[in-house]
């Protein structure tokens, strides 16, 4: 059972995330950890942040999770409860109390007593009141819901259903699950105990497994990789000494595949930040690469040309909400075709560094068709023809082909096992 300064780090994470809209990552980076007192923001209040251990930083990550997650359907059995909209703080206390007793098995005594701390004194009737009723009512409260439209916001739905069509239903039941860990492994790595294999060579583990922990990880036996995110690189089917192009590439998951298949690797990552995870993340592999800070719409290598160019496009990244809950609370409608924009550039410039006969690989972790199937239209103006993703190379994905011979993953796919993260890859080649 989740601690008082675990649920107020989840109030704190909820202000971030849905008042503020700042990535959950980043507010979890900030909550203030053992021995490192300072500001932060409780809900609705500024006051100095006590200490949060890891433990408490864990469980408040869960419940905020868990609360963005499923947003929709608490407002719901909250709402008949409720004579007006309750202020930001006193939401978020209402909407952790109503998921400790609904969907996380707290003690009703502890749920309810808790999110009243959570609030100032002129609420706490109010918050005791409403969520005293909700355990009256008991977890059955949610069953009646249609709780994939109402955790999904109205725009994801509409756009998906375009996209995707009924799938739309089974693609916002998975965004329910916490992903599983995905691992891929270093050529001739043993995998780590208690994983299972997957049919495209990535190992899973259950989801709440810390890599950390893993025997191997500070060998730089594997590297945190997402089943589908994995499929991009093996789709370049990069050979030894080939030179490759990795456009956008930090932190680094898909670079590591390519040095691993001990092709040559140039990487091209814009911010500093993240170059330098890319670059520490390689060190710990022990693999080679060479990395350039610089914006990919205009850097052109001196000239040079490459047997294979990967571009992993910056996107929305609504393909994986199941990992990161935040997504809708941060991406609005007008984000799709400013990111489509800037893909169409990157397009463009990675078509411009290919060498005749060369692949390319563009890849998108959206669910959006727009950041997706659509660049489809662009390749024969690019100078390149489509290169069809044949069944044998996506064991187990065989019918994520699209009729174009493009692969589109879906968070609903192997869903009996943990899911996957929704991707849209294309490879061409230039003629
Ligand atoms: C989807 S992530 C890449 C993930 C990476 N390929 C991997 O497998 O670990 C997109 C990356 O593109 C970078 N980026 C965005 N715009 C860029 C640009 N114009 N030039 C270079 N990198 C860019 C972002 O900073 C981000 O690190």
């Amino acid at each position: 059972m989740a601690s008082s300064p675990a649920r107020r780090a989840a109030a704190a994470l909820l202000d971030a995330v849905v008042t503020r809209h700042r990535p959950l990552e980043e507010a979890l980076d900030s909550l203030p950890t053992d021995g490192k007192p300072h500001q932060v923001r409780q809900a609705g209040e500024r006051r100095p942040g006590a200490a949060v251990s890891p433990r408490d930083k864990a469980a408040a990550h869960r419940i905020a999770a868990t609360v963005l997650r499923r947003a929709g359907s608490l407002d719901a059995v909250l709402e008949p409860f409720l004579r007006r909209d309750p202020p930001p703080a006193v939401r978020h206390a209402l909407r952790i109390g109503a998921a400790e007793l609904l969907l996380l098995g707290t003690p009703a005594h502890a749920a309810v007593g808790s999110a009243v701390d959570l609030v100032p004194k002129p609420f706490a009737g109010l918050v005791n009141a409403v969520l005293r009723k909700l355990a009256a009512a008991g977890p059955a409260a949610l069953e009646e819901l249609d709780a994939e439209r109402l955790d999904t916001p109205a725009w994801l739905w509409t756009a998906w259903h375009a996209a995707h069509g009924p799938a739309v239903r089974a693609i916002a039941a998975a965004h329910r699950q916490e992903a599983p860990l995905d691992l891929s492994l270093a050529p001739g790595a043993v995998p780590p105990e208690g994983g299972e294999a997957l049919p495209t060579g990535s190992w899973r583990y259950p989801a709440g497994t810390r890599v950390t922990e893993l025997a191997g990880f500070a060998e730089g036996q594997f590297w945190v990789q997402d089943a589908a995110a994995a499929l991009p690189a093996r789709l370049v089917a990069p050979r030894p000494g080939e030179r490759i192009l990795d456009l956008c590439a930090a932190p680094g998951g898909k670079t590591a595949q390519l040095a691993a298949a001990g092709a040559s690797v140039v990487a091209v990552e814009r911010e500093p930040k993240r170059a330098a995870r890319l670059r520490e993340n390689l060190a710990r592999l022990k693999l080679a690469g060479e990395l350039v800070e610089a914006d990919a719409t205009t850097w052109d290598g001196g000239g040079a040309l490459f047997d294979a160019v990967l571009l992993d496009a910056p996107c929305t990244a609504t393909g994986t909400i199941r990992r990161h809950p935040d997504v809708p609370y941060l991406k609005r409608p007008k984000d799709v075709p400013a990111m489509a924009e800037l893909q169409r550039a990157l397009l463009a410039a990675a078509a411009k560094r290919l060498a005749p006969g060369g692949r390319l690989v563009f890849a998108t972790c959206s669910l959006q068709a727009e950041e997706g199937e659509a660049h489809r239209a662009a390749l024969p103006g690019l100078g390149l023809a489509p290169d069809p993703i044949r069944p044998e190379e996506v064991p187990g994905l065989e019918d994520a082909i699209t009729v174009d011979g493009a692969l589109r993953t879906r968070p609903d796919l192997w869903g009996g096992q943990g899911g996957m993260d929704g991707f849209f890859v294309l490879r061409a080649r230039r003629a």
